[in-house]
């Protein structure tokens, strides 16, 4: 897990001074500022008078008055119009992404919950649509495509329905091939990584406890993805969110090597290792052979923190591409954007579109 995930109290108290800078300025602080990534990799500071800063925090990452990014043709603001410029659409962009992909193979990475699916309230109905599901299967007709996401694999895979992918759930700590890989270089093998294994044991305790500790708090939901824990506060009232993480607090305390992180509205409980989607997408462009190539071009799609992890590899390597979704400014490791789960499908078709002819011009010659 990398730095910028953790949200401890200092960071928080960062990312609250700039909440106040964010009500003139149109960016949220996301992540929290470099400055504050580098010290906190593990700890879990919950210090009594740290819970006002953890339920600002948990205002600052669910903002309500943050202005939504003009949807392509509509009037831009000027403030949007800065963001646009940096953070440009990937379907304007089309042409710039498939040019960028000349002679080197797209693996494409895709987030699930609000990438493919839209934020609904409850957790277990973020279904995606049947289009969608079309759109996925056939970018993996193509490249090599993998979900990584931080629900649970078993969800995930019943969730999406497709065999011929491959998956990372639980935030990349549990990876799985399809029994048939179509594309990867290396020798046909299934792939299976489980690098917290060894926390299985805690994570059902603290899941117990969790359910237990929080079941006061209406609105709350405690869900089990198996390497890592989610605390929703989606439906919990805000003046409860302090009860929250207060419950929350006193049961990781027993947990020194459990951390916490937030994602939207979401607080999320996982083993200090370093693990993350960064280094999920790292290891499996290995299994599928890419490891030093650079004819190789991966494509990130994901809409939240944790995705930042995967968009940072990206840039820090040189290669590929991130594509942050989001309807609102934000600051990202990303290089392009779209604003919803339908331009994210809308990009997939686009994708698929443009491949097919070139493959069927290339059989003829
Ligand atoms: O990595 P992801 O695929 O983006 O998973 C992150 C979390 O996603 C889910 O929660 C989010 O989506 C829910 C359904 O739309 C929404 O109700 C919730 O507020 C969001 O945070 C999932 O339920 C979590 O367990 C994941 O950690």
């Amino acid at each position: 897990m990398t730095k910028q995930n953790v949200v401890p109290a200092e960071a928080v108290a960062a990312i609250t001074a700039a909440a106040t800078v964010a009500s003139s300025s149109p960016l949220y602080p996301y992540p929290p500022p470099r400055s504050f990534q580098k010290k906190y990799v593990s700890q879990l500071d919950f210090a009594g008078g740290m819970i006002g800063t953890w339920v600002e925090s948990m205002k600052a990452s669910s903002p309500t008055h943050t202005k939504a990014v003009p949807a392509i043709g509509a009037p831009v603001d000027e403030q949007s119009a800065a963001w646009i410029m940096r953070y440009p659409s990937a379907l304007t962009k089309f042409e710039q992404i498939t040019s960028a992909s000349k002679g080197k193979q797209i693996v494409m990475f895709l987030d699930y919950d609000g990438t493919l699916s839209p934020i609904v309230e409850d957790p277990d109905s973020a279904f995606m649509t049947d289009a969608m599901r079309a759109a996925v299967r056939n970018v993996a007709r193509y490249f090599p495509t993998a979900i990584v996401t931080g629900r649970c694999l078993e969800k995930v895979i019943d969730f999406v329905g497709l065999t011929e992918l491959y998956y990372a759930g639980s935030h990349g700590m549990d990876i799985k091939g399809p029994a048939k890989p179509r594309h990867t270089k290396a020798k046909a093998k299934s792939v299976l990584f489980q690098p917290a294994r060894e926390f299985l044991p805690m994570i059902d305790g603290v899941y117990k406890s969790l359910l237990e500790r929080t079941k006061s708090t209406a609105g709350a939901k405690v869900e089990n993805n198996k390497f890592c824990v989610s605390v929703h506060f989606r439906c919990v009232e805000e003046k409860s969110w302090g009860a929250l993480i207060e419950q929350v607090r006193s049961v990781l305390k027993e947990y020194p090597k459990l951390r916490l992180t937030q994602g939207r509205k979401v607080l999320e409980i996982r083993p200090t290792i370093k693990w993350d989607k960064g280094k999920a997408l790292e290891f499996l462009l290995e299994s599928l052979g890419f490891a030093d190539c650079k004819d190789v071009m991966p494509v990130y799609i994901g809409d939240d923190r944790t995705d930042e992890d995967a968009f940072k590899v990206l840039r820090d390597r040189g290669q590929g591409l991130g594509i942050l979704v989001s309807k609102f400014p934000k600051e990202t490791n990303a290089t392009y954007s779209l604003q919803e789960p339908t331009e994210v499908k809308d990009f997939l078709v686009r994708l698929v579109e443009w491949k097919r002819p070139t493959m069927k011009s290339r059989s003829k010659v």
